[in-house]
């Protein structure tokens, strides 16, 4: 049955929310609509009655479907500041009261997504479906185009759907990723199992045809006929097949611009969950960097980097389980500045090191607001002064923020 409802908020993952709480995807703060339960906490949106003067057209048909975008009808402006709302409120949830020292939300969409995975799914039919998942559900929303992607990733979801077709034999659900790099497309495919030697022929066979500068099963090389490459300031890095990647482009410069412009001129860095050496890197350009991370692959990758790069510091690069094995307050004495840049887990155990350490200068970079505000929480209680934050936004319609925060010692 329909019903009149006011949305009084922007829930944190994107959906309106009217009293109760009852979730209304599609709507924004501040509407008036007419909309019919589903059961729980959700109702689905009928008809917007008192639009938001945020309020703008979306521009992809499957909006409403497709889970890959919850506020495309958000005006740009209105999400930024919806985003760095979301940051502040975080922070308020563990006590910190940090409003004034949060910059604006910085656009870091770019050229648009030069990373991302598709999901293949063999229906009883027989048919394939490939695209991403559908909001709160598995079931997979078949796309052709996606408006979000980079112009270098524009074939990677014919090239998905041909790879998927190849392994329909397997009829398991499939992970493809698809990373735009200087050479060409790079792409992993997860969720095959085992594969027989006539079908991985079948594969390299079809890399050639697609173009592809690389193709990998699980991270292990079906066929390599370029080098993937993508540039990090004067370095040239091969990432390892499936690796961690920032989103955009320009949400890595942006994210690494803001850590370099944190820490200054300094001897000695290090950069915890450094990955591929997104920032070491181009840290490395004014500082001898050490550089910890879990991915044994991403720490050669870096190291290799380094060795061939010219101009650059000394890069000492670790694989190491950071959780288990954080760096101690002991190990962290001889670095002037640490950066870290946990996933969504954060760096509890490490933030608490860090705490107990004496290192001047800190920065963390996190895609999970509440797990930054907790080891915030837990710097500032070891006497460290919260000194700025920027949100950086590089996934656009999407409730997703990235942080940069900039701690320094009493
Ligand atoms: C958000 S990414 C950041 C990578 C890098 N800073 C960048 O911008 O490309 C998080 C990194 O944490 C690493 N990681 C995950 N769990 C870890 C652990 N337990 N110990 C150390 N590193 C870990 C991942 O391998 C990944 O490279």
């Amino acid at each position: 049955m329909a019903e009149l409802l006011r949305i009084s908020e922007l829930g944190h993952r994107g959906d309106g929310v009217a009293d109760g709480p009852l979730y209304v995807g599609r709507t924004l703060a501040g509407e008036l609509v007419e909309a019919e339960r589903l059961g729980g906490d959700r109702a689905r949106l009928l008809r917007v009655v008192e639009p938001s003067p945020d309020r703008v057209a979306a521009y992809c048909p499957e909006v409403g479907r497709c889970g890959g975008c919850a506020t495309q009808e958000l005006a740009q402006a209105a999400a930024l500041e919806w985003k760095r709302g979301l940051l502040i409120a975080a922070f308020q949830r563990e006590g910190l009261e940090v409003a004034d020292r949060v910059d604006p939300c910085i656009d870091a969409h770019g050229a648009g997504r030069r990373r991302a995975t598709f999901h293949a799914r063999f229906e009883a039919d027989g048919r394939l479906a490939v695209g991403f998942a559908e909001a709160r559900a598995h079931t997979i929303v078949p796309i052709r185009v996606c408006p979000l992607l980079a112009p270098q990733l524009g074939g990677a979801l014919t090239a998905a759907r041909a790879i998927a077709e190849a392994l329909k034999g397997k009829r398991k659900p499939l992970d493809l990723v698809a990373s735009a790099t200087a050479t060409g497309l790079d792409l992993d495919v997860r969720g095959t199992g085992p594969l027989p030697e006539p079908l991985l022929l079948k594969l390299v066979d079809l890399a050639g045809r697609l173009d592809l500068a690389r193709l990998s099963i699980h991270g292990d090389v079906v066929v390599e006929r370029r080098r993937p490459l993508l540039s990090v300031g004067r370095a040239r890095v091969t990432p390892p097949p499936g690796g961690f990647l920032q989103a955009t482009v320009l949400g890595e410069e942006t994210l690494a611009r803001l850590v370099q412009a944190a820490i200054g001129r300094t001897k000695r860095v290090a950069d915890l969950f450094c990955g591929a050496g997104a920032f070491a890197l181009r840290l490395a350009e004014t500082a001898e960097v050490f550089a910890a991370d879990a991915d044994r692959p991403a720490v050669e990758a870096l190291s290799a980097a380094a060795r061939s790069a010219s101009g650059l510091k000394r890069v000492q690069a670790e694989a190491r389980d950071l959780f288990r094995r954080p760096m101690t307050a002991a190990e962290l004495a001889r670095f002037d500045a640490v950066t870290f840049d946990p996933p969504r887990a954060g760096a509890e155990l490490q933030a608490r090191a860090i705490a107990a350490s004496k290192v001047r200068r800190v920065v963390a970079v996190s895609c999970n607001a509440a797990t930054l505000a907790r080891d915030a929480a837990i710097l500032t209680r070891g006497g460290y002064v919260l000194e700025r934050i920027t949100p950086v936004d590089q996934f656009r319609h999407s409730a997703h923020v990235e942080a940069v925060a900039v701690f320094g010692r009493r």
